[in-house]
C-alpha cells in the first residue's frame, strides 16, 4: 500500500503526517509507524500523526503513534505541525484561523499567528497523583519536589500531566546529565505505570528555562511541548519561576505561559514543512 505523508518539525521534534480525513481509524499499524519512524530503513521521525475526522464538534482528531509505537494521548509540538499541515490541506492560509482539534487528552485549539508562528492553548494541567498517573505519594495529592531513587541518586522530582505524564526535576547544569543512561531508567520506573516523560531543567532566570528531555517513547528528542509547558508549572509550584518564560531546548525556544486567571497553559513556537512524499507502508 503506499501512503502520502508530509515531514514537519517543530524545533526537531519531527513527525511524519498523514491526511486521514476519509477514515476514522488511522490508515497505518503501530508496526508500521515504527518502520516509518526508522532513521535508517524508513522515513525517520519521533512520531506518525494523524489528521482524523473530528469529533464532539471539534473540525479534527490528532491520533499519534510514538516512534515504539506506543500512542501518547497529547504532542505539543505534533499539534502545531497538524495546524500547518491542515491549513495546507484545508486550502486555508488565513492568519488566525483557529481549529478546535480533538485528542486523548481533550480538546486543544492552535491558531496560526500573523509571523507564521504557532499559538496553542494547551489547556489546564492536571496536577494529583492519580491523574499522572504515579505512586509517587497519595492519589489525591500533588507531587512536588519528591524524593525519587534513580541510577543510585536521589532526584527531587515534580510531577505534572498535559493528558501525558511528565516528571520534571531541577538541576545545575543540564549539559552533564547523561540522558541516555538514566532517561530509560525514570521511564520505566515502578512508580510510573503508564512510564512517564523526563524533563532535566536548568532555571538560568526565572524567566528563561533550559531544557532536555527524554521522551517516553522517543527517547531524547530536541524538543518536547507538553514537556515544556509541564516544566514551567514545574516551576512556578516549585517558586523557581514565573508565569511566562522562555524554554530552550536542544532544537529552539519555545514561549509557555501559565494564565493566573484561568489556570490555561499557552504554548508559542514554530511549525515547518521538511518534504512532502509517497512511502510503501
Ligand atoms: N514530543 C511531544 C510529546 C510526544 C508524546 C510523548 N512521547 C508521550 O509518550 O507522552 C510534545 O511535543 O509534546
Amino acid at each position: 500500500m503506499m501512503i502520502e505523508f508530509a515531514k514537519y518539525h517543530g524545533l526537531g521534534n519531527d513527525f511524519i503526517l498523514i491526511d486521514n480525513r476519509l477514515s476514522s481509524q488511522p490508515v497505518v499499524t503501530p508496526e508500521q509507524a515504527i518502520k516509518l519512524c526508522d532513521r535508517h530503513f524508513g522515513i525517520g521521525a519521533d512520531g506518525v500523526i494523524f489528521v482524523l475526522p473530528g469529533q464532539n464538534g471539534t473540525d479534527y482528531t490528532m491520533r499519534i503513534f510514538n516512534s515504539d509505537g506506543s500512542e501518547p494521548e497529547m504532542c505539543g509540538n505534533g499539534i502545531r505541525c497538524l495546524a500547518a499541515f491542515v491549513a495546507e490541506i484545508d486550502g486555508n492560509q488565513q492568519e488566525n484561523s483557529q481549529k478546535r482539534i480533538h485528542t486523548l487528552a481533550g480538546t486543544i485549539t492552535p491558531q496560526i499567528m500573523s509571523d507564521g508562528q504557532v499559538k496553542v492553548d494547551m489547556g489546564v494541567p492536571r496536577l494529583l497523583a492519580s491523574e499522572i498517573p504515579t505512586a509517587l505519594g497519595a492519589e489525591n495529592q500533588k507531587v512536588i519536589d519528591q524524593p525519587l531513587e534513580v541510577a543510585g541518586q536521589s532526584w527531587d522530582v515534580t510531577c505534572v500531566s498535559m493528558g501525558n505524564p511528565h516528571c520534571i526535576t531541577f538541576v545545575e547544569d543540564v549539559a552533564v546529565i547523561p540522558l541516555e543512561k538514566i532517561g530509560p531508567q525514570f521511564e520505566h520506573h515502578a512508580v510510573f505505570p503508564q512510564r512517564t516523560n523526563t524533563e532535566f531543567i536548568q532555571v538560568v532566570r526565572r524567566d528563561y528555562l533550559k531544557m532536555r528531555v527524554w521522551e517516553r517513547g522517543a527517547g531524547a528528542t530536541l524538543a518536547c511541548g507538553t514537556g515544556a509547558c509541564a516544566a514551567l508549572v514545574a516551576g512556578v509550584l516549585t517558586g523557581r519561576c514565573d508565569r511566562l518564560a522562555t524554554v530552550e531546548l536542544p532544537g529552539g525556544c519555545l514561549q509557555i505561559e501559565w494564565s493566573e486567571v484561568d489556570q490555561r497553559l499557552w504554548m508559542t513556537g514554530p511549525a515547518q514543512r521538511v518534504f512532502t512524499g509517497v512511502v510503501e507502508g
